[in-house]
């Protein structure tokens, strides 16, 4: 039997935060009984938000110095760009961190690549292999924790709806140029470094999402060869490695059966 993602849905986003503190907690504490570092990959969008909640930055259970922070994607825009997902994790979670706490390694994309994505994708890769193996030793890397997001549409990560880089199967970071969403160039973590990850949260919130919510958990396009949305490719790769964490406005409408209020 395949194994299901779970869904939580929580009355708002404080105790959905509470509930996500508790879940980073217990993927760090898994990740640091394994290997030295906690290697995570997160999303822009609201997520940074949402992660860096009061209980988070106050936790003394939280090792900051051990954990390595990549990108899931990033817009091939300066690190001080409004745009740049570097630049939304450092002013909603690095610049909160309290000043006594250790440093944690952040991998930023390398802004003297920003003329060629490909270029820029590539050194991202090269980053990953430095932290995990190299890519002869190991198919893919091995995430401790993914944060995501997901979007009205159905993407995450910069992995659209329809879009070839789905199908992408050899390479770990992967260029675009066409985002629909703007800006056009990004990176991205492809879908099998996505499904390989240990544990992978997403976070949806509003009521923006409950259309695709419907679609991602109610519907079943695969069973007749139809498109699969991005974040269901994810549910579908990555089976009950997947918890969503929702707000009430998100799910509503949705009956998927492991709908859970925690
Ligand atoms: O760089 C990006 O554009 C994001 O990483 C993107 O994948 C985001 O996570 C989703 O669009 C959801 O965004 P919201 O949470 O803001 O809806």
């Amino acid at each position: 039997m395949t194994k299901l993602p779970s869904l939580y849905a929580f009355p708002d986003s404080s105790t959905l935060q509470q509930n996500l503190y508790q879940y980073i907690l217990q993927a760090q504490s898994d990740a640091l009984a394994r290997h030295p570092k906690f290697k995570i990959a997160v999303s822009g969008g609201s997520l940074p938000k949402l992660l860096a909640s009061p209980v988070l930055l106050a936790s003394r259970d939280i090792h900051w110095g051990k954990w390595e922070i990549f990108f899931a994607d990033e817009r091939a825009v300066p690190l001080t760009d409004p745009d740049s997902n570097y630049a939304l994790l450092k002013q909603e979670l690095l610049d909160k961190i309290p000043k006594t706490a250790s440093e944690p390694t952040v991998h930023p994309i390398d802004p003297e690549m920003l003329s060629d994505t490909q270029d820029l994708a590539d050194a991202y890769e090269k980053a990953l292999i430095g932290s995990f193996a190299a890519k002869d030793s190991v198919k893919l890397p091995i995430f401790d924790l993914l944060l995501l997001g997901c979007g009205p549409d159905g993407h995450t990560c910069s992995l659209f709806p329809g879009h070839g880089l789905l199908r992408e199967e050899d390479a770990w970071v992967a260029a675009i140029e066409d985002s629909p969403k703007p800006p056009p160039r990004r990176i991205t973590l492809t879908l099998p470094v996505v499904t390989h990850a240990l544990k992978i949260a997403f976070v949806a919130t509003g009521a923006g999402k409950k259309e695709v919510m419907r679609k991602i958990f109610d519907t079943h396009p695969e069973a007749e060869g139809g498109e699969v949305l991005p974040c269901a490719l994810v549910n579908l790769g990555a089976g009950d490695k997947v918890s969503w964490f929702c707000d009430q406005a998100a799910v509503e409408g949705v009956s998927f059966s492991k709908k859970s209020s925690l």
